[in-house]
C-alpha cells in the first residue's frame, strides 16, 4: 500500500517561545490505515499534526502527503478536535456545509448544487445517529451530539484524510465507546479511500481503532517505537474486555512510562 502521509527526520522549532517540539520524527502512515499516535503530555502530538496539514512548517525534513510535499494547508483533510467548534449562530447543517464553502471542487458547485449537498449533510447526520437534528444550534445539542456534527463536518468534503486530535477527550466514558465506533463505522464505509490519524491518550481508544499505534518519546518527540493492531475487522466493543487487547494496552502504557522517565 503507498504512504499517504509521510515525515521524514522532521524538526520543528516554534517561533514563539523558541521551544524545539519534534525533532528526528519520521513516520509513514499507508493509503487507507488507520493510525493512531500517543506519547507523553507536550511531545509533540498536536505538533506532528499541524505539519501534516500544513498549519507548521518544518525548518528540516520533509512531510509528504498524498504524493505532494505540504507548502501550503491541506485543504483536502478533515480535521477534529477536542472542542467541537461549531459556530453557535450557525445551525448544525449549516455548521457541516461550511468546508463546502471553502474548498474546491465544493466552493463552485455549492450555489447550483446546494439541495444535493443538503442532502448529503442530511445522510451524513443521519449516519451518526443525529438524524433530524440539523435545524438544532450547536447550544440545543449534548457534548456528544456536536462531537458527532463535528466529526460529521470534517467529512462532509469528502476527504481523503481525517485528522481527529483528541475528538472524544471531553465526552464521558459511555459516550466515547459510542463514537468509536461511529468512527470505526465511518472509516469502515470509505473501504480503504479514507486515511485517519488520531492523536489521542486514552490507550484502549487506539487499540480499538488503530491498525497501527505509533509511541513518541518524550519532548522534542519522535517515534519510538510502532505497534500493528492485527483485530480483525470490523471489531466489536467486547474485544476490548480480552486478555489480548490488555496486553496490547499494558504494553504501551509501560513504554510510555518508559519515555517519560527518558526525559
Ligand atoms: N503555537 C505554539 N507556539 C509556541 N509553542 C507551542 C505552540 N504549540 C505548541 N507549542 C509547544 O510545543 C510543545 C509540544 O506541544 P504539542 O501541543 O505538540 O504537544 P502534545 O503532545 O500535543 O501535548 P498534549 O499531550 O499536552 O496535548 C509544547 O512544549 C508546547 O508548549
Amino acid at each position: 500500500m503507498r504512504p499517504f502521509v509521510e515525515l521524514t527526520d522532521v524538526s520543528h522549532t516554534y517561533s514563539t517561545g523558541g521551544t524545539l517540539a519534534v525533532d528526528g520524527l519520521s513516520l509513514k502512515v499507508s493509503e487507507g490505515e488507520f493510525a493512531a499516535v500517543v506519547g507523553p503530555s507536550g511531545c509533540g502530538k498536536s505538533t506532528l499534526m499541524k505539519l501534516a496539514t500544513g498549519l507548521q512548517f518544518p525548518q528540516k525534513g520533509a512531510v509528504i502527503v498524498d504524493g505532494k510535499e505540504v507548502s501550503e494547508p491541506v485543504k483536502m483533510a478533515g480535521m477534529a478536535f477536542q472542542a467541537p467548534t461549531l459556530l453557535p449562530w450557525r445551525t448544525t447543517l449549516e455548521n457541516l456545509m461550511l468546508p463546502l464553502e471553502i474548498v474546491q471542487p465544493h466552493r463552485s458547485r455549492l450555489r447550483k448544487h446546494r439541495a444535493e449537498y443538503v442532502a448529503k449533510a442530511e445522510a451524513l447526520l443521519e449516519s451518526v445517529g443525529l438524524g433530524g437534528a440539523g435545524s438544532k444550534f450547536p447550544w440545543q445539542l449534548s457534548g456528544g451530539m456536536q462531537q458527532r456534527s463535528s466529526l460529521c463536518r470534517a467529512l462532509i468534503h469528502e476527504p481523503k484524510l481525517l485528522m481527529l486530535d483528541e475528538p472524544f477527550g471531553a465526552l464521558d466514558a459511555f459516550t466515547r465507546e459510542e463514537l468509536w465506533c461511529v468512527i470505526r463505522d465511518l472509516h469502515a464505509r470509505m473501504a480503504g479511500k479514507l486515511t485517519v490519524i488520531l492523536v489521542t491518550h486514552d490507550l484502549r481508544e487506539a487499540t480499538f481503532l488503530a491498525d497501527r499505534i505509533f509511541c513518541m518519546s518524550q519532548r522534542p518527540g519522535r517515534i519510538i517505537t510502532e505497534r500493528v493492531v492485527d483485530f480483525p475487522r470490523p471489531r466489536d466493543l467486547e474485544i476490548t474486555y480480552t486478555q489480548a487487547f490488555s496486553d496490547i494496552v499494558h504494553d504501551l502504557r509501560a513504554r510510555i512510562a518508559e519515555a517519560r522517565s527518558a526525559a
